[in-house]
């Protein structure tokens, strides 16, 4: 993340002061979380919610739930949101949240217990005007059930608006669960126009089916894109006459949420499906799957980035070199948080508004974003990755100075 924005900052030839200002988080908190679990032990978790930035607005960002989180990693992770709603242009700062632990080794009661832990710990940083948490890795609507009436129960009433992603019945957002994956196919079919594709003749490669990878898998395919590749952690599955999407999700879905065991493919590494040649890749598992190791072999036109980084700095010059066009996460899964900020509009007015409206705004949203950076990596003459960073930063600093910050 530093990097880029380091490349970017330079770009703009902001100051050392702001440089500053838009670097340090404004906030971190780290929680230990004392579990019960089933068996009557107690185990204690550490959680984390780094507030980066609340220049634009509240802070907005997800909560991950897995072995691997860190303070550093969810650190990067909220500045990406900063930076991703400024993409945007939706009136929110940036935050991320995330417990070490793994949600599979974990019954629905301790999961529970640990959400309705970690929201009592972090009642002084959530808020509907102030840090407005949503789903991520691990965690979705059940999850943020449990975080809204925890918090509502603190505060004496119904507070929907303090968490997005909530199941329908809570005052959750129509459209809000595909949001993320619809948002990458808006993104992946604007490349393609730029790079004058056919969706009918190109086909797709996309790593991790959860959230945000298979609906980007079914999206594709319902827009004409043979889609030749799928993955989750159990690995890949190929088939260069195109996957049966439906088939693959009613598999995963009266599989446990895996694939292990579908057929009707090819079994290949999840290594393997990064090399494939296919017109775009669409990494949508974790962060840093694309390296400078393995950066060579990708033989995609485009990668459109469903995963919060999942392309390390180290890759980015070989990328270019190829002249792979890459549209970058901050922009390309920027739908589903768009959709957060409908369903937090519309809780806060008390209505509720038609899928069709809230498809069509985000879609126009994510094209509008998409056109803001094509046009700046133009007119900077750099990678779209860079140019994205570029509109934010500077959306960002200049907010900054009109609050007289400055
Ligand atoms: N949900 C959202 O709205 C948004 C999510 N994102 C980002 O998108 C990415 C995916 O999030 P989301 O879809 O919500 O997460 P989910 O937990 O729903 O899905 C993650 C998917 O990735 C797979 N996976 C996990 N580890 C690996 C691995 N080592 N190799 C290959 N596949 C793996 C999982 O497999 P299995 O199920 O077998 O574990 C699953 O299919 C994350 O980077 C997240 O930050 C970005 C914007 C918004
Ligand atoms: O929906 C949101 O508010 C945030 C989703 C998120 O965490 C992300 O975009 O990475």
């Amino acid at each position: 993340m530093m990097s880029r924005f380091d490349a970017a900052a330079q770009m703009l030839g902001i100051t050392e002061e702001m440089y500053y200002i838009l670097k340090v988080p404004a906030r971190q908190v780290m929680v230990g979380l004392p579990i019960t679990m089933d068996n009557g032990s107690i185990k204690v978790f550490e959680g984390h919610r780094v507030i980066h930035s609340t220049i634009l607005g509240p802070s907005k960002g997800g909560i991950r739930l897995d072995p691997g989180v860190t303070l550093d990693e969810v650190r990067a992770l909220a500045a990406w949101m900063t930076w991703k709603c400024a993409v945007v242009d939706i009136p929110y700062g940036g935050a991320k949240g995330g417990i070490a632990c793994n949600p599979r080794e974990m019954s629905a009661g301790e999961i529970e217990r640990l959400i309705r832990a970690y929201t009592v710990a972090m009642l002084d940083v959530f808020g509907p005007d102030r840090d407005i948490p949503a789903p991520d890795m691990g965690t979705g609507p059940r999850e943020m059930a449990w975080l809204m009436d925890e918090y509502s129960k603190s505060r004496g009433m119904t507070v929907n608006a303090v968490v997005t992603g909530k199941p329908l019945v809570l005052g959750g957002s129509l459209g809000r669960t595909e949001a993320t994956g619809r948002g990458v196919t808006v993104a992946a079919l604007s490349a393609m126009d730029k790079l004058r594709m056919n969706p009918y003749r190109s086909s797709a490669a996309i790593q991790g089916f959860g959230n945000v990878g298979s609906f980007a898998a079914e999206l594709l395919h319902e827009r004409g894109v043979t889609v030749m590749a799928i993955s989750d952690v159990t690995g890949g599955y190929y088939n260069n006459r195109g996957i049966d999407i439906s088939a693959a999700l009613a598999y995963r879905n009266a599989n446990k949420g895996t694939l292990e065991g579908f057929n009707g493919a090819e079994r290949i590494t999840n290594e393997e499906l990064l090399a494939l040649p296919v017109d775009v890749l669409v990494p949508a598992a974790k962060e840093d799957v694309i390296t400078a190791e393995n950066a060579d072999s990708i033989q995609a036109k485009m990668i459109v980035e469903g995963a919060n980084g999942p392309t390390s700095a180290s890759a980015d010059d070989i990328i270019n070199e190829k002249g792979i066009m890459v549209v970058p996460d901050i922009l390309a899964n920027a739908g589903g948080v768009t959709v957060s900020y409908f369903e937090w509009v519309q809780n806060r007015i008390g209505y509720k508004w038609t899928l069709d409206r809230i498809n069509r705004r985000a879609d126009r949203n994510m094209k509008d974003a998409f056109d803001r950076v094509f046009e700046t990596s133009q007119k900077y003459k750099v990678s779209m990755r860079l140019a994205a960073y570029i509109v934010a930063i500077d959306k960002v600093a200049s907010t900054y100075k009109f609050r007289g910050g400055y």
